[in-house]
């Protein structure tokens, strides 16, 4: 096998595997190296989305939501069942079916389209050479014309909770719960914590979120962020803010976690204790010291608007770069980057990246948000539909949350969309798509909607953007 390559990414995540697969349709001989191994040692493509994180959660959030209706929701529907039971380790072989045949998947495509797997660590020298360092030690130098250095990014750990995957685990371990914990703390009340407390809550765990942070949420629009808090305290998920975690002591199978909040200092025992705080690059044993390649303090490779880095031929895409850490962002820069090395025009529109917490209700949201634009001085005016009003909604018994559209004051293009709610991310998507095309509310509001649907709720917030909805009294005069 040949030692050269037109291009050579570092990493099989979403970013580096989708922009080795662009790359090889764009006629460039491609290497994707990635050294990750499944539990049984075998070279796992896919990155922590694919294996220990966007997929594996959502596997385990539906099958919890399954759980909790028929626990909690069914009955409303006339739909008796009794002694509904929940079989943790099979859900959890669900799970990990879903994210072997996912792999596997990746596979078959670097397969279809010509892209060379390299299985070990892979680090940037100089000269745009790269050394592949295999399970076993042996080292292989590779030669590039161009890299694409994809390392992606793993959880930050804390001093006061070390992370020992068994009573105090971080995202990772909390995938592999063999039993639904009695009394289950979360540090950090983030897309992860949210997200991983919400499926243990559903199977019954009585969890406490510890948040450092006064405000919830403090990145999502005000208005959402304070609805879903409400939601979340209906659904017992007992979230402390200003919360600052001081130390903990795992003593018998169990942990004690010390925090201050406004109240003084606290104490409380958990059976498990998730720790997720926040995410880093990993760029430390990706770059040689000769390599060229500039990294910020917190770790982050220095890039361009192109993702282009200091060094010609060389590029950074996804959590190793400046932005949201979030699958699609990375994957759409990775595409970015493999059309510009084939010499194609290609820019990533970072104004409109919807992001996603996979809560019940979903909450997600693209562009700006209303304190942003209010801080920026833009007029603005705002559109609310809430679910309530929805009869698509009410037929689901699915009725928390609301639409809302944020538009200019003056030109009425839309500025922002949030949504909590059901299918809030799939609603969102089509804000983006609304967004991506400059459009107004009145254009939105000018659409003809299926009914009964939920995106109707979309219709009637783009509506009352101008004070012309519908189906709820405007408060605005036409
Ligand atoms: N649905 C999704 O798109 C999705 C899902 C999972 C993860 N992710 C991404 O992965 C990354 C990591 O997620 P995350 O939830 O770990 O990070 P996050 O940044 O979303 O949230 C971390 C939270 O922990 C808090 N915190 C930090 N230190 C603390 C301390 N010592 N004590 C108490 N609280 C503390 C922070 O204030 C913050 O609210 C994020 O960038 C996220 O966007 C995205």
């Amino acid at each position: 096998m040949s030692q050269k390559f037109d291009v050579i990414v570092i990493g099989a995540g979403p970013g580096g595997y989708v922009a080795a697969i662009k790359a090889a349709q764009l006629g460039l001989k491609t290497a994707c190296i990635e050294k990750y191994q499944d539990k049984s040692g075998k070279l796992a493509l896919g990155g922590t989305c694919l294996n220990v994180g966007c997929m594996p959660s959502k596997a385990l959030l539906d099958s919890s939501w399954k759980y909790h209706e028929a626990q909690a929701d069914f009955a409303v529907h006339g739909i008796d069942v009794k002694d509904v039971a929940i079989d943790v380790p099979a859900m959890i072989g669900r799970k990990d079916t879903i994210v072997k045949n996912l792999i596997g998947g990746i596979a078959g495509l670097f397969k279809a389209n010509g892209v060379t797997t390299i299985e070990g660590h892979g680090k940037l020298l100089a000269n745009k050479q790269v050394e592949v360092t295999a399970a076993d030690g042996t080292v292989q130098v590779y030669q590039a014309e161009n890299v694409i250095i994809a390392a992606g990014s793993q959880p930050i750990d804390i001093p006061p909770a070390p992370v020992d995957q068994d009573v105090i685990v971080d995202s990772t371990g909390a995938l592999d719960f063999q039993a639904v914990p009695k009394r289950l703390g979360v540090i950090g009340a983030g897309v992860i914590g949210l997200e991983l407390g919400s499926v243990w809550a559903r199977l019954g765990a009585e969890v406490t979120v510890i948040e450092a942070q006064d405000k919830f949420l403090s990145a999502v629009d005000e208005q959402v962020a304070k609805e879903a808090l409400k939601i979340f305290a209906k659904q017992k998920l007992d979230i402390r803010l200003g919360a600052r975690v001081t130390g903990s002591e795992v003593k018998d199978g169990e942990v004690t976690v010390n925090f201050t909040d406004a109240k003084g200092e606290q104490h409380m025992t958990f059976d498990k204790l998730i720790v997720a705080v926040g995410r880093r690059p990993v760029t430390n044993n990706v770059l040689s010291a000769d390599s060229g390649v500039t990294i910020d303090e917190r770790g982050f490779i220095f890039v361009d608007d192109i993702c282009a880095t200091s060094v010609p031929g060389v590029y950074a895409v996804g959590d190793v770069v400046r932005g949201p850490m979030l699958a699609h962002k990375a994957s759409e820069e990775g595409i970015m980057v493999a059309e510009r090395i084939a010499g194609n025009k290609a820019q990533v529109n970072y104004d409109l990246i919807p992001s996603v917490i996979y809560t019940h209700p979903e909450i997600a949201g693209v562009g700006q948000t209303e304190q942003q634009l209010k801080g920026d001085g833009v007029a603005i005016n705002v559109g609310v539909f809430p679910f309530a009003a929805s009869g698509r909604a009410m037929a689901a018994n699915d009725t928390a949350g609301f639409v809302k559209i944020i538009a200019d004051a003056e030109t009425d293009r839309v500025l922002g969309v949030h949504v909590i709610g059901p299918s809030a991310a799939e609603l969102v998507q089509q804000g983006a798509i609304a967004m991506e095309f400059g459009s107004s509310a009145e254009d939105l509001g000018l659409m003809v909607f299926s009914h009964p649907t939920l995106s109707e709720a979309l219709h009637e917030a783009a509506l009352a953007v101008n004070g012309k909805a519908i189906h709820i009294a405007n408060r605005k005069k036409r």
